[in-house]
């Protein structure tokens, strides 16, 4: 810190610019005086006269352009110079490294000199919220954004801000006919996060399971995750411990949303596991924030809780968001021969305990 006085962030203008990206309209980022007006490369219909492209670090390094940018952090993203004959086709093919074996020839491309970096990474979280692929046109006119929102803005934005329980009701299931289900709304975020309550609460720590949203395992029957057998055997396992909840969280891919999951399943089809995927995307391998399951279940007056997880990340961001976390259990689920390779990177590459 270097004693300037912290600018309060507005979460709410996040959520407008959240919102003007996925509907393909130009964003404000501004910082120290500066503007930079971007345009998501993913819902752009023309490029409107873009002078450059801003692109994740990652992607610029598949893109063989970190050698060429005076910038010491190499995570920060990289600006290039619009190519003379960039549209809309060619700005997508930069973009998206599924495209990769597709458009092999591109480039060579120009970079420039980032004016502001913390106004371009949090653009490229901004597109991670939208669930956009985190790659920019960069306008030359800041007078045809339709929000304006800051660095501050972003790092104000957060699911479990005000998050409050907006209805609850019996819900028999399967696994046990006393449940109750009780859904949770925020003001700034669409997500409608959901806990399952299983069982009578009898004074003890329930057996919890954190369940991040997987619409091709949990509804679908994928046979390329462990998601939806790993539902069901906890709820199964809540059920026989007398009393637990499920909560299920709206982080459908890590964090990343369902398209872009859908993406880096498109790149493990090209041999890439699941962790290279994530990062060739320009995404973090974990995008996930597990602060949002403490305040759920501060909310349904939990402190205390045994966690069904191999995650050793999920035990961590329950306590560190204040949750006493006395037990961890296992929660282990046969492999299949299209799962196999996913399970052995997640015990190799992200510490999980299986
Ligand atoms: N980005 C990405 N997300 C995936 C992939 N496979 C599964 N997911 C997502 O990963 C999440 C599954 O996480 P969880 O079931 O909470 O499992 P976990 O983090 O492995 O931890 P535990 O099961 O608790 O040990 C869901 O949001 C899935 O949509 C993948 O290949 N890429
Ligand atoms: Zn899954």
């Amino acid at each position: 810190m270097n004693g300037a006085p912290a600018i309060d962030g507005d979460a709410r203008r996040a959520a407008l610019a959240i919102d003007a990206l996925r509907r393909g309209w130009a964003i404000n980022v501004e910082h120290l005086g500066q503007q930079l007006c971007l345009l998501p490369i993913e819902t752009a219909r023309d490029v409107l006269g873009a002078h450059a492209i801003l692109l994740s670090a990652s992607r610029a390094a598949t893109l063989k352009l970190m050698n060429q940018r005076a910038a010491a952090d190499t995570a920060l993203p990289v600006m290039i110079k619009a190519p003379a004959d960039l549209d809309i086709n060619l700005a997508l093919a930069v973009a998206d490294p599924t495209l990769d074996l597709r458009y092999p020839m591109k480039g060579p491309f120009e970079a420039l000199a980032l004016a502001d970096g913390p106004s371009a990474a949090a653009a490229i979280e901004l597109a991670r919220l939208a669930g956009l692929l985190p790659a920019f046109l960069v306008l030359p006119d800041s007078g045809s954004a339709s929000a304006t929102v800051s660095p501050q803005d972003v790092a104000a934005f957060d699911d479990s801000g005000a998050l409050h329980i907006a209805a609850r009701a019996r819900l028999p299931v399967a696994a046990n006919v006393d449940a109750e289900i009780v859904a949770f709304r925020t003001d700034v975020d669409a997500s409608d996060h959901v806990a399952l309550l299983i069982g009578k609460r009898d004074g003890t720590p329930p057996v919890v399971r954190l369940h991040s949203e997987c619409l091709t395992g949990d509804v679908l029957g994928s046979l390329k995750c462990d998601c939806g057998p790993q539902l069901h055997e906890a709820l199964q396992q809540i059920s026989d411990a007398n009393w637990g909840i499920l909560l299920y969280l709206r982080q459908e891919g890590r964090g990343i949303g369902l398209i872009n999951k859908l993406r880096a399943y498109a790149l493990q089809d090209q041999g890439f596991d699941t962790v290279d995927a994530n990062t060739r995307l320009g995404f973090a391998i974990d995008a996930r924030d597990f602060s949002v399951a403490a305040r759920m279940l501060e909310l349904l007056g939990i402190s205390n809780v045994r966690l069904l997880t191999n995650n050793p990340e999920k035990v961590e961001g329950l306590r560190s968001a204040g949750i006493s976390v006395e037990e961890r259990l296992p929660l282990k689920i046969a492999a299949n021969p299209h799962n196999a390779h996913y399970l052995e990177t997640k015990k190799s590459r992200t510490g999980h305990a299986l």
